[in-house]
């Protein structure tokens, strides 16, 4: 049987949280990720490590044919922003910080398909030159962004507040709607956007809540709430998963 290159699904590289697990370290992705890509996608996910001293960029970028970026509990650190230190008790991810802020560089100068969410968004508008406000919540005039962690994840990953998609851009024309429900589970947001990048979604307290990069040769979305939860059930979720997996498979198509 000849299988064609365009027959295999697209290869999408999710990087990984490096976490302690006892006394080492574990590269590892949440399932709802892996399963927004197999679900929705169609696509073959792939657990890349955040190693950056061992793995090149132009390997993993001549092989993949997206990037779908995961939120974390971490927060960027604040020096690769010139932010003040972050509370005490802060999770971070260093090693994540390092692997993910170049990565975004060089796919999106090579037109790597990106899909970004939550500090996805926050590594990407980083990447770019842009800073974050380390606590939305307790910023003047702003809403509280964070899940209730009593509640039920049902709860948590639930319906939060609108956001209004702003005319003329990417999500306006996938979704056609002025406005969308969203979930939020997130202290942190863009302060500063990026030179380059347009605004996409904003939250009634004005915090950009989604953006692209419109120079970029490839495709690239980052928003900054959770559309892979019961990405199947969501038809604004199944819109951005599905231009993400037909850029991806595009990509693999052609060779990039
Ligand atoms: N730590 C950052 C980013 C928040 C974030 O990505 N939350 C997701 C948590 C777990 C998950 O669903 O992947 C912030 O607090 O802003």
């Amino acid at each position: 049987m000849v299988v064609r290159m365009s027959d295999r699904k697209p290869l999408i590289a999710i990087p990984a949280d490096a976490r302690l697990l006892g006394p080492h370290v574990f590269h590892a992705a949440a399932e709802k990720y892996l399963r927004a890509v197999t679900d929705v996608v169609g696509g073959l996910p792939f657990i890349l490590p955040v190693m950056a001293e061992q793995l090149s960029f132009d390997d993993v970028l001549g092989r993949v044919d997206g990037i779908l970026l995961p939120g974390s509990p971490s927060n960027v650190e604040p020096h690769h922003y010139d932010g003040p230190p972050s509370a005490p008790d802060t999770a971070h991810d260093p090693a994540r910080d390092a692997f993910t802020l170049p990565l975004i560089q060089a796919a999106l100068a090579r037109g790597v398909p990106i899909f970004a969410i939550c500090r996805g968004l926050q590594e990407m508008n980083v990447a770019l030159g842009g800073s974050l406000h380390q606590r939305v919540q307790e910023l003047p005039g702003m809403q509280d962004h964070r899940e209730d962690t009593t509640q039920s994840l049902e709860v948590q990953y639930g319906p939060s507040h609108e956001v209004s998609i702003l005319p003329g851009g990417l999500l306006a024309d996938l979704l056609g709607q002025p406005r969308i429900l969203v979930n939020s589970l997130h202290w942190q947001g863009v302060d500063r956007l990026a030179p380059g990048l347009r605004a996409e979604a904003v939250a009634d307290d004005g915090l950009v809540e989604a953006f692209t990069v419109p120079s970029a040769p490839g495709f690239n979305l980052a928003v900054q709430w959770h559309p892979e939860w019961h990405a199947t059930e969501n038809p604004v979720s199944m819109a951005m998963f599905i231009a993400f997996g037909d850029a991806c498979r595009l990509r693999r198509q052609t060779g990039g």
